[in-house]
């Protein structure tokens, strides 16, 4: 049997089964066999060719962030890239038109973003025809924020596959690690600790997890509420993408008013027309916030701030230290102080901070050297 038809015959056997007491270890172990199974099936001795990482699809990084376009063929991800940035990539009716990733760059808020068409997905992860064929999603676990690009028309379909085509490469989208720890020892057993309620696994489903992964030595503790049994198989495996996506609701230019607001339910999603121009001013803000990106500006001794060129650093790594070493590995070490001015200055005539420093969109900084 080949991988494609283990993870065939798994999938159709989990699709039947009754989730109750009795079931629960054997459902377990399914969940941790199927995950091992997949990873075989992107890994590049897999055999699989799904293009595991270092297959030399990289295109050149710039930018402070980037955002890839993911979706079927022909749904209009390169108008819109094309538009956004100014950069040529093919468009046409024609089926697969886009072969090869396409980078551009786009300038949001004056931060330049890189925008990376990819080529038209496939359907096929269960039975193998497009799995091969794939060898651009990769790139996608290396963005910063995914636009899943869908055509109105058939949106809800089409959503669901993408997810799982992403899913099988580790990426998990619009989802934070889960907060479980599982800590190998030398020995003592299988140790469970949970200050939340399990509700959607119980302890014969993660002792059959643990087992599948040969884990009989280990403290586990879950702090992530509903948390499931691919939750812990996604900390026991590693290697997870945790990326925020939107979905662009492309060519609602083929539409009616009452088929759009319908549209707008669908968390994470922004209805526009790529071709017509429609609603890409809401897309640019959405892309912006998802970023989550701090703009900070430089205020030489006795100068007014530069507004034309701001440090950009991301949420969670935009202390003081992360602003200083943006610019110069050696500034953090001559710095004696730093005055900060916005939102997280305490007063509006400015704060002497240190490093450690947390700074927000659009502050002000003056670095006083020692
Ligand atoms: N009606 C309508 N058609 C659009 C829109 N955006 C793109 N199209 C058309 O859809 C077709 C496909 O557009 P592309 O930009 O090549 O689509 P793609 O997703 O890059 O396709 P591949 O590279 O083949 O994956 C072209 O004929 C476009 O003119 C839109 O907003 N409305
Ligand atoms: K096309
Ligand atoms: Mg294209």
């Amino acid at each position: 049997m080949t991988t494609v038809q283990k993870i065939k015959e798994i999938e159709d056997e989990m699709a039947t089964a009754q989730k109750n007491k009795a079931t629960s270890y054997h459902l377990g172990q399914l969940k941790a066999k199927l995950a091992k199974l997949r990873r075989e099936l992107i890994s590049p001795s897999g055999g699989g060719g799904g293009g595991g990482p270092g297959l030399g699809f990289d295109v050149a990084r710039t930018g402070v962030a980037s955002v890839g376009f993911v979706g079927f063929p022909s749904v209009g991800k390169s108008t819109l890239m094309s538009k956004l940035t100014g950069t040529h990539s093919e468009v046409s009716e024609i089926d697969f038109t886009t072969l090869t990733t396409v980078p551009g760059t786009l300038k949001v808020h004056g931060a330049p973003i890189q925008i990376l068409d990819l080529p038209g997905i496939i359907e096929g992860a269960n039975d193998g025809r497009g799995r091969g064929r794939q060898v651009h999603i990769p790139v996608a676990r290396t963005c910063n924020l995914i636009f899943i690009v869908l055509d109105v028309l058939k949106p809800l379909g089409d959503k669901k596959i993408i997810e799982g085509e992403l899913e099988g490469f580790g990426i998990r989208l619009n989802k934070k690690p889960p907060a479980i720890l599982v800590r190998k020892k030398d020995k003592g057993g299988i140790a469970i600790t949970n200050t939340v309620p399990l509700t959607n696994i119980d302890q014969d489903e993660i002792k059959a997890v643990l087992s599948e992964y040969k884990l009989s030595n280990v403290d586990v503790t879950i702090r992530e509420p509903n948390m499931t049994a691919d939750d812990l198989v996604d900390v026991i495996e590693g290697n997870r993408f945790y990326i925020p996506a939107l979905y662009v609701l492309n060519k609602i230019d083929a539409i009616s008013i009452e088929e759009l607001d319908l549209l707008y339910k669908i968390p994470y999603s922004v209805p526009i027309s790529s071709r017509e121009w429609l609603n890409i001013d809401e897309l640019q803000e959405k892309m912006w916030d998802a970023l989550e990106l701090v703009r900070v500006y430089t205020k030489p001794r006795g100068q007014s701030p530069d507004y034309s060129a701001p440090v950009v650093l991301r949420r969670g790594r935009c202390t003081v230290d992360d602003f200083c070493n943006s610019i110069h590995k050696e500034i953090a070490k001559q710095m004696k102080y730093a005055v900060v001015w916005g939102s997280s200055a305490k007063h509006a005539r400015g704060q002497k901070v240190g490093l450690d420093h947390v700074l927000e969109d659009e502050d002000v900084v003056h670095i006083a050297k020692k």
